[in-house]
């Protein structure tokens, strides 16, 4: 977790004293003069970004990506910006537990048109709850960040008196969280206890809760480059490490020896097993990750994706690891091209397993999503049938927890092409437990597995992966 450790609440940069600035003359003035106190800029960025993501369906990646970062994070200072990432993130992660705080906090609720109250009270209520940051300085912050907002600048004393008593009550609401009611939300709640049952439920919304690991793909040698980034080789081939540390200043980095992936997203091509020489589509294939290794695995690889952008991205991330494809913009469910001896379709989907990494994905999804991206998925799967030489072998994938986009779409896609075959995978021989295969033979991947007492060493994203044939 971030560590702020004093180091943006350091003397205040301004002066307002006679010998010190001359007072600020217009509003806007006033506000970036109040914004250079240490730290409030990032309070003030954090909470809305929170209130972009809940309220408008915003994802964190958007809002701290590059090209948006000046309508949110102008104002704050290259070193603050992780500070409001970390707050902003656990907020998200935790969200339930603050909300239902604050609820008892503020019995009569919040007022209509206050307007970033709530993002603020959050915002502060992450810090004190779940960051090491001084209460006194969430505090100060939150009350400052609520001055500055014309229509919660009423209301400062309000923040003021909820957090002291939140500070006051802490150990008693963390004791009462649940993950499962509290920190999910509930239609995707009552979902996982359909599918899943309640224990396993439960324990899926508790994975959700650990800060995720840091897992690379290695090009080759993973024993090696675990000892040399201080990591551990995982049973499934992924180096796992345990490091907050920027990754391009990580050994290999800019060698381009291995790339972040995390241990799931991994599986997908190892299944597939492709061959040196054999003309290998990957379809949905942006920002890259299974594409590196499909091309480091010596493939000839089509690296196919509807998003320009997301391919200069899937570009880059080739270009540093010294590895080639030939890239296309285009539908998956309309490409055209000579068959292919291999094709994986990482296709989009809700991303309900990725929580831990995106907290933000509970609260944007809402239920119709799911039909809809499966309706897309079952598209796209057709479609790359018929992209695919008889005898050749399909490896369909989604980073979702959701049946109607894994388990039953195989299962209908089966009934719609009598000349499909499903291949069993063997979960011991990549490393998993017996439990991540399905009846069926594909593999159904939980957020609670490879258990292990440090939540910075448990855990992986929540993935279904299925292995087809189409008969020759
Ligand atoms: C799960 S992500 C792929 C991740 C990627 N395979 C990797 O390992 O880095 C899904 C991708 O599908 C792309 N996508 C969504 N709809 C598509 C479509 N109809 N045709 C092609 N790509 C599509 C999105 O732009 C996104 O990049």
């Amino acid at each position: 977790m971030t560590k702020d450790k004093g180091r943006s609440f350091g003397r205040p940069v301004h002066k307002t004293g006679p010998a010190g600035k001359a007072r600020p003359h217009t509003a806007e003035q006033a506000a970036a003069e109040a914004l250079a106190h240490p730290g409030l800029a990032a309070r003030v960025a954090a909470a809305a970004i929170i209130g972009d993501v809940v309220q408008g369906g915003h994802t964190l990646d958007e809002k701290f990506a590059a090209e948006t970062a000046p309508s949110r994070l102008s104002g704050v200072a290259e070193r603050d910006r992780g500070l409001a990432r970390s707050i902003a993130t656990v907020a998200l992660r935790r969200l339930g537990t603050i909300r239902l705080a604050l609820s008892q906090l503020v019995e009569k609720g919040l007022p209509r048109n206050c307007g970033a109250l709530e993002w603020i009270l959050v915002a502060g209520a992450a810090q004190i709850l779940f960051l090491d940051i001084p209460d006194h300085a969430a505090v100060d912050l939150a009350v400052r960040a609520a001055r500055l907002d014309s229509k919660s600048a009423g209301f400062a004393n309000l923040v003021n008196g909820v957090l002291r008593n939140l500070i006051r009550r802490r150990d008693e609401f963390l004791e009462q969280s649940d993950p499962l009611e509290d920190d999910t939300p509930h239609w995707l709640a009552a979902r996982w206890r359909r599918i899943y049952g309640e224990e396993r439920a439960l324990a899926i919304a508790a994975a959700h809760r650990d800060e995720p690991t840091l897992d690379l793909t290695v090009k080759s040698d993973p024993e090696v480059w675990a000892e040399k980034l201080g990591g551990r080789v995982l049973p499934t081939g992924s180096v796992r490490l345990d490091t907050h540390a920027p990754i391009p200043e990580l050994p290999g980095y800019a060698e381009g020896e291995w790339w972040v992936q995390d241990a799931s997203a991994a599986l997908p091509v190892r299944v597939l097993a492709v061959l040196p020489g054999e003309r290998v589509l990957d379809l949905c294939a942006a920002p890259g990750g299974k594409t590196a290794q499909l091309a480091s695995a010596g493939a000839k690889v089509t690296a196919l994706d509807r998003s320009a952008e997301r391919l200069k991205v899937l570009a880059a991330n080739l270009a540093r690891l010294k590895l080639e494809a030939t890239i296309a913009v285009g539908d998956a469910a309309q490409f055209k091209a000579e068959p292919f001896d291999a094709i994986l379709v990482d296709a989009p989907c809700s991303a309900t397993g990725t929580a831990r990494r995106c907290p933000d994905v509970p609260w944007i999804k809402k239920p119709g999503d799911i039909a809809a991206l499966a309706a897309i998925q079952a598209r796209i799967l057709d479609h790359a049938l018929t992209l695919l030489k008889p005898g050749g072998r399909m490896v369909y994938c989604t980073c979702s927890l959701e049946p109607e986009e894994g388990e039953a779409q195989i299962a209908a896609l089966l009934r719609r092409n009598p000349d499909v075959s499903h291949q069993r995978i063997d979960p011991l021989a990549l490393g998993l437990p017996e439990q991540a295969a399905t009846a069926e033979g594909g593999l159904r991947l939980l957020p609670d597995f490879l258990p292990d007492p440090d939540p910075r060493q448990r855990g992986l994203d929540g993935f279904y992966v299925a292995s087809l044939k189409k008969l020759g």
